[in-house]
């Protein structure tokens, strides 16, 4: 369907593009879940992935760190630029360096069965970092930026699961942050959380966004549209429409995408 006007839409307010789906197609084994996607994705801003269920979402946020690669039988086509230069699809790239470049944070807290300071700093050890005063720099930077280390600095021995569900979440996005990553994709990271505990990692986005680039799944169109700067709306694999977020829910250029934001179906 569209479009590589999206990516004009980006050049024509002045904005560098983090990221850049150019031509993206994937199947799961013969079927094709997602045809010819483009999108960009603006850094320092917050973009949202909406749309119907089953309309691939997930399937296009987890081509961005090559989740895919773990299964046999899943198919790229295309390209996802990164910084305009590398394609992070490519058979060249290590998908491990990927992932500490653009790291996920899912819908269910997912903490590892270890102290709440190892959580913080597994990445760390990934990428080989042994020196004791460098982790626990990281680590505390890591949650103070993730708007918990107030709440965990006498605990960081203590098993993560000892944590509130919204504890936990903003651990997984500390865990997320502490490889420095450039691009962070939350896949409905407050799905599974109560009111409060959304709206302090929804804050919590507003000002990590100075230092990471974000893409966020979110089956929330309040959500989206509390949270994000730019909005893409995806039907049935395709990418309908994207634009600055107001402009999508205010003034929709397609249909479909009209009859999404107005509650017709979905
Ligand atoms: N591992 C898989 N193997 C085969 N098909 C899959 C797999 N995962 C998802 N699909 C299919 O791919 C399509 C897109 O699914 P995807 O989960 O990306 O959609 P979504 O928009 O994120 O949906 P939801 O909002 O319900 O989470 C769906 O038809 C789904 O059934």
């Amino acid at each position: 369907m569209v479009n590589d006007q999206s990516t004009q839409t980006t050049h024509a307010i002045g904005l560098k593009a983090k990221a850049a789906v150019k031509d993206l197609s994937f199947y799961y084994g013969t079927t094709k879940v997602l045809k010819s996607v483009n999108l960009p994705v603006p850094e320092h801003q917050v973009t949202a992935l909406i749309g119907p269920s089953g309309c691939g979402k997930t399937t296009l946020l987890r081509c961005f760190n090559r989740l895919h690669d773990l299964y046999p039988g899943n198919r790229y086509e295309g390209e996802i630029l990164l910084d305009g230069a590398v394609n992070i699809l490519g058979r060249n790239i290590d998908p491990i360096e990927v992932r500490m470049r653009i790291s996920m944070v899912f819908q269910r807290p997912n903490p590892f069965p270890k102290s709440i300071y190892e959580n913080v700093a597994y990445g760390l050890r990934v990428r080989g970092e042994a020196k004791r005063s460098v982790v626990d720099a990281k680590v505390e930077h890591a949650l103070r930026s993730a708007a918990l280390w107030d709440e965990v600095k006498d605990r960081l021995n203590e098993l993560a699961y000892n944590l509130s569900g919204g504890q936990q979440q903003r651990l997984c996005i500390a865990r997320a942050l502490a490889t420095d990553p450039e691009l962070i994709l939350f896949d409905e990271p407050t799905s599974a959380l109560d009111p409060i505990a959304t709206k302090n990692i929804e804050d919590l986005m507003a000002s990590l966004k100075e230092q990471v680039t974000i893409l966020i799944v979110t089956h929330s169109m309040q959500q989206a549209a509390r949270l994000s700067d730019y909005t893409a709306f995806m039907y049935l694999g395709e990418m309908v429409e994207f634009n600055q977020t107001q402009t999508l829910f205010n003034q929709p250029q397609h249909k479909q995408t009209e009859d999404y934001v107005q509650g017709r179906f979905g």
